[in-house]
């Protein structure tokens, strides 16, 4: 039996699933596409191979194991894109959320079922089909459980939105104790700068009590300054609309003092090494045209 335990984003970690990216497929059709950066990278040729993104994924495996960290991963299912685990279910205290994620993703939680079942079936909690949410948009921050959203009326729309007010209300309604505050997402379906297609897409917590923000990827100022006022400013890593873009905001932390982060991101790695973290580098940059990296490529299952 596995025995969650996730109360935060930067805790040691002790076990997590990581995506796989064997038998990803052929390079999708753009129609098949659901965000805009695969489908720039589509256009112009150079959607990433396969090879090159198991490459990638072996070099995060190799940090899960310089750490002593229980690596699961999901089954192969053939021809199909699997390297986002992160979103497809997430546990937050002892309990595994399952996702209601885009359709077109739907079959990469069949692929997770074997650990699901290494799981207390009373710990599993499952939502109806129309409360939406996906767990790049979910963090949890001390007594907070963040969640990115869309609330635009065009919401059936918009292929990068994916969790709904439904989906809000619905962890708010798991968890009566904690402070569950959602932040409205700027989101284009056509346009990758203009995306954060998940809240981990613009804005995550490092360390004990720092953040990387991308300010604009906030619909309404007002939300930016809630993450403002409760981190302070001085801790607060601001990125680019071109480093959103990158996915800076998207590394991953094995505990509060490293970070996995991308070997090209050098203005955000120094400011984790000025700030005494241990930056464990990797490549990731193949995988990043795909509008994913490091968080959402991981599913943590225990931390400390
Ligand atoms: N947690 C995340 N930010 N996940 C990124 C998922 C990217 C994937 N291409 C999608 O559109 O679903």
């Amino acid at each position: 039996m596995i025995k969650l335990n996730v109360q935060d984003e930067t805790s040691r970690l002790r076990a997590v699933v990581l995506g796989i990216a064997e038998s990803n497929g052929p390079t999708p059709k753009i129609e098949d596409a659901y965000d805009p950066k695969s489908i720039e990278h589509i256009k112009a040729g150079t959607y990433p191979s396969e090879r090159d993104m198991i490459l990638e994924m072996d070099a995060l495996n190799k940090v899960f194991e310089k750490y002593e960290v229980k690596v699961y991963r999901p089954k192969t299912i053939k021809d199909y894109n699997q390297i986002f685990t992160r979103d497809i279910a997430f546990v937050v205290d002892d309990k595994l959320i399952i996702s209601n994620i885009l359709p077109d993703r739907e079959k990469e939680i069949d692929a997770i079922q074997y650990i699901i079942d290494q799981i207390e079936p009373n710990k599993i909690i499952r939502a109806s089909e129309d409360v939406h949410f996906e767990g790049g948009d979910v963090m949890l921050w001390n007594n907070h459980i963040f969640i990115g959203t869309y609330k635009g009326d065009d919401y059936k729309d918009i292929i990068t939105a994916r969790t709904n007010m439904k989906g809000v209300n619905f962890i708010k309604s798991l968890f009566p104790n904690k402070i569950v505050k959602e932040f409205d997402l700027v989101k284009s379906n056509t346009n990758a700068k203009e995306n954060a297609l998940h809240l981990d897409c613009c804005f995550q917590p490092v360390g004990k009590n720092m953040a990387i923000i991308h300010k604009e990827g906030f619909k309404n100022e007002t939300d930016y300054l809630y993450l403002v006022n409760l981190f302070g400013m001085e801790n607060l890593f601001h990125i680019s609309k071109d480093e959103m873009y990158q996915m800076f905001s998207n590394v991953f932390s094995i505990s509060n003092k490293v970070v996995v982060s991308e070997k090209s991101f050098t203005r955000l790695n120094n400011w984790l090494r000025k700030h005494e973290f241990i930056v464990e580098e990797i490549p990731y940059a193949e995988i990043s045209k795909q509008e994913g990296l490091l968080r959402c490529s991981t599913m943590p299952l225990i931390r400390d």
